[in-house]
């Protein structure tokens, strides 16, 4: 497995270009299944969760090319297979969006449950519960959800009981193509939800709402094949936007979407940096400072993304000063924690929230992440540690982040990529 070996360089610097979102692309390569004809999607990172998506796609008899300078076609007319394999699923829980673009195209899908994983238990209940208010037979069996509807699905009315991101989306897709009207409430109002809706219009869908905790959507009959360019990664320019203030640098990220990422961008303003946002590029100046602590509670959007937990602990561990962290989304997400403490960090656990007072350095060590996230927020960790900090498993970060290594190099970090022997 490969790992990254990182060494303090002194702040970060310079300019980087934000790739397209993971969590935009994953759904809008999915909904190339419900087109009738050839998709062309552009603005597509290059991650091992758009291979693995690729691989599922192909697996079902698309005809999908390799990703080119960030853009793919695909081609769903060849479809002819509806099973979704555990192989392929495990490695990705986004896999379960195959489910209803398949159902409601097809009438038939079978899809590999994606099981527990390392920041909770996340069931897919509701997704099933949606599907089935649709008119679909559902079953769990084998470890597959298996799902078949005679005809088209019906639209219905659905409340989720808790706000589900890929929930929301799983039933957006099947409700496109289904027959009638279908309303969610308490939908996920993220941006990635909006994208994927957008796509989905500019396919013929008749989508209103996205965005907001109700989302209508009116069944068409077809939908077509179109090009369509994925958002930016609001994520990962947040992930460098907190690595450039713990090292107190200055950065600028170019096509990012700084409207997509004010809770995380007033969080870093809260911590002593200096914002600045226009249409498409962000930039941060923490002016030579150390970062003040900040409290963050994770949330659903508009409130502060779990996705950037991790990283705020890190920038809190070398803060001046105590911030509280509250995680409230997944019931297993501070798999960092012991592994920052290795590093010499001051935090400590009372149920969801972690309580981080923090030093003016840290120790590079050997470190492993169990998760996308926490593999980030070591990296940053390593940026500004005394010595030599080598972060295993980094195949968890290269699901998410598009060339890590080489964004961080382009900043002026030292960060090497040990590649394993094979
Ligand atoms: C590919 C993708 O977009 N991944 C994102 C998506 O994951 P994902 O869509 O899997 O996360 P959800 O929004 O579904 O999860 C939110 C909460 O709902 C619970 N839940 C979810 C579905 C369900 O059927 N039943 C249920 O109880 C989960 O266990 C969790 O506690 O949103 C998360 C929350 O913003 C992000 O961290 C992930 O990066
Ligand atoms: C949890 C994440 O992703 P996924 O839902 O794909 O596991 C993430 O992007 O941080």
């Amino acid at each position: 497995m490969d790992k990254l070996q990182v060494r303090a360089a002194g702040p970060l610097a310079g300019e980087i270009t934000i790739s397209g979102a993971k969590n935009a692309a994953l759904p809008i390569l999915m909904a190339a299944i419900l087109a009738e004809d050839e998709m062309r999607i552009g603005n597509v990172p290059a991650l091992r969760d758009v291979n693995t998506t690729i691989a599922l796609l192909r697996q079902l008899g698309a005809t999908v090319s390799d990703l080119n300078d960030s853009a793919l076609t695909i081609n769903p007319a060849t479809i002819d297979n509806y099973v979704a394999p555990y192989d392929l699923v495990k490695t990705m829980r986004a896999s379960i969006m195959a489910l209803g673009p398949l159902v409601a195209k097809y009438g038939e899908a079978d899809v590999s449950l994606p099981g527990g994983c390392a920041i909770g238990a996340r069931p897919v209940n509701l997704h099933i519960q949606g599907l089935q208010a649709m008119g679909a037979e559902v079953v769990v069996e084998e470890g597959y959800v298996k799902a078949r509807v005679d005809g088209r699905l019906k639209g219905a009315t659905i409340l989720m009981d808790v706000v589900s991101v890929t929930g929301t989306e799983n039933l957006m897709m099947a409700a496109a193509l289904a027959d009638g009207i279908t309303v969610i409430e308490n939908a996920a109002r993220e941006p990635e939800v909006v994208d994927l809706a957008n796509c989905l219009n500019a396919m013929g869908a008749k989508i209103t709402g996205a965005g907001t905790d109700t989302v209508r959507i009116e069944g068409v009959e077809r939908l077509s094949g179109i090009h369509y360019d994925v958002m930016p990664d609001r994520i990962e320019a947040g992930t460098y936007l907190v690595a450039a203030a713990a090292t107190r640098g200055k950065v600028i990220c170019r096509k990012a979407a700084p409207e997509t990422m004010e809770p995380v961008l007033l969080k870093l303003e809260e911590a002593g940096a200096v914002i600045e946002r226009g249409d498409d590029w962000i930039s941060l100046d923490m002016e030579g400072r150390r970062a003040k602590p900040v409290s963050i509670k994770t949330a659903p959007h508009p409130a502060f993304p779990t996705d950037m937990q991790a990283q705020f602990c890190t920038l809190n561990a070398l803060a001046d000063g105590t911030g509280h962290v509250t995680e409230t989304i997944f019931e297993n997400r501070f798999m960092h924690v012991p592994e920052l403490q290795r590093m010499g960090a001051q935090m400590e656990l009372e149920g969801n929230t972690c309580i981080i007072t923090g030093k003016d350095g840290l120790q590079g060590a050997q470190v492993m992440a169990t998760d996308l996230r926490a593999s980030a927020c070591l990296v940053i960790a390593g940026l500004v540690a005394e010595g030599t900090t080598v972060v295993d498993r980094i195949y968890h970060l290269d699901r998410g982040y598009e060339h890590i290594e080489h964004k961080l190099a382009a900043l002026g970090a030292d960060v090497v990529r040990i590649k394993a022997e094979r």
